[in-house]
């Protein structure tokens, strides 16, 4: 479910009248994503998605991750290009929400990761960190490490009845985190995604029938943070099997392939398995609250907490970078 704000064909034609796109041919709602409203729009013009952005979405950060958007395909990266109007304006306002017009990305997110994503994934991080590098707005992360007490504090009263212990677990868990996170200045820092999961990364079959990455989408959680964060989320996200066992083949095969483009620094190799863990508390903690705060009969999918509470745990007795294909 992702279309909260339903758009009429009257509404959808007076604001498309703004831009130069010619003719309306097709509409439709998206039904995949869970923060915003997505449509899928033909015009004479070509293929676009709408995104008619919702509550979880600070309007006035909307010009950072558009702004950033642009910069990165001007940098040669495939990732959604925000569209103007004929006035030069991309972000406008449609059924009372603030909207924009994005470039369709061809390609398909793979719904069962194979060994033969890992270096292409890789591949197109490192790339995304390397095209983010001159685009100098910062946006801080405000899913970071000083959100996640807070967080906790807002499941505390409902976490304990989805798992008996839990809150106890993550207190101790996200302390040990803290106290261990690397120092402000000792990792480089940049534009990161920090949400690129399967179901952000386009592939498409290359000349050799093997996966190629067409696109990166969902930049709304982007922001200004350690690079390699943005790794450990994609060793979170992409390198467990359905079993539940990490991986450690498709983590190499990430690994390797992001630092032919871009090398890890020593503190980046030896932070990796904190920035894992502390990747693995924030979607446990975003996931637990969504879980316990969601109404019943939400037309919302939810997503499992304790998927990442047991990758927390993996992570916390993993023995060194190492273990993590590094
Ligand atoms: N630029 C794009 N090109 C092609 N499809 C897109 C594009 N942007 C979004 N989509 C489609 O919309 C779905 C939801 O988009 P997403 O940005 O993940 O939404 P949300 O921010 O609500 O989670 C994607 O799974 C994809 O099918
Ligand atoms: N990737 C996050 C949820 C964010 O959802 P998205 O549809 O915006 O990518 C998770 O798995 O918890």
């Amino acid at each position: 479910m992702a279309v909260y704000t339903e758009v009429t064909d009257e509404a959808l034609r007076a604001f498309l009248a703004a831009y130069p796109l010619g003719g309306l041919l097709a509409f439709r709602g998206i039904a995949e994503g869970v923060e915003n409203s997505n449509y899928a729009l033909k015009t004479e013009a070509g293929d676009f998605i709408l995104t008619l952005y919702e509550k979880r979405v600070d309007p006035a950060e909307l010009p950072w991750f558009l702004g950033l958007m642009e910069h990165l395909a001007a940098h040669g990266l495939r990732c959604p290009q925000p569209v103007q109007a004929r006035d030069g304006v991309a972000l406008r306002q449609l059924a009372g929400r603030p909207a924009a017009i994005c470039t369709f990305l061809p390609g398909v997110w793979p719904r069962r990761v194979r060994p033969e994503h890992g270096a292409p994934l890789g591949e197109a991080l490192a790339r995304l960190h390397a095209a983010g590098a001159e685009f100098t707005a910062e946006r801080p992360n405000g899913l970071g490490p000083a959100s996640w007490g807070p967080l906790l504090d807002r499941c505390r009263s409902g976490g304990d009845a989805v798992q008996p212990g839990l809150i106890a677990e993550l207190d101790r868990r996200l302390a040990a985190i803290l106290a261990a996170w690397p120092a402000p200045g000792l990792l480089p820092v940049g534009q990161i995604h920090a949400d690129l999961f399967p179901d952000n990364v386009f592939f498409l079959p290359g000349a050799d029938g093997k996966p190629e990455v067409s696109g990166l989408i969902d930049f709304y959680f982007a922001c200004t943070d350690l690079l390699a964060y943005d790794i450990a989320v994609c060793l979170n996200a992409w390198c467990f099997d359905a079993d539940g066992a990490y991986n450690v083949t498709r983590a190499h095969a990430v690994l390797a392939a992001y630092q032919r483009i871009r090398p890890l620094a020593a503190e980046e190799r030896a932070a990796l398995p904190v920035l894992c863990r502390g990747a693995a508390i924030r979607f446990l903690l975003t996931r637990l609250y969504d879980w316990t705060a969601t109404p019943a009969g939400a037309l919302v999918t939810r997503k499992d907490p304790m998927e990442y509470l047991a990758k927390l745990r993996f992570f916390a007795a993993a023995e060194g970078p190492g273990a993590l294909g590094l």
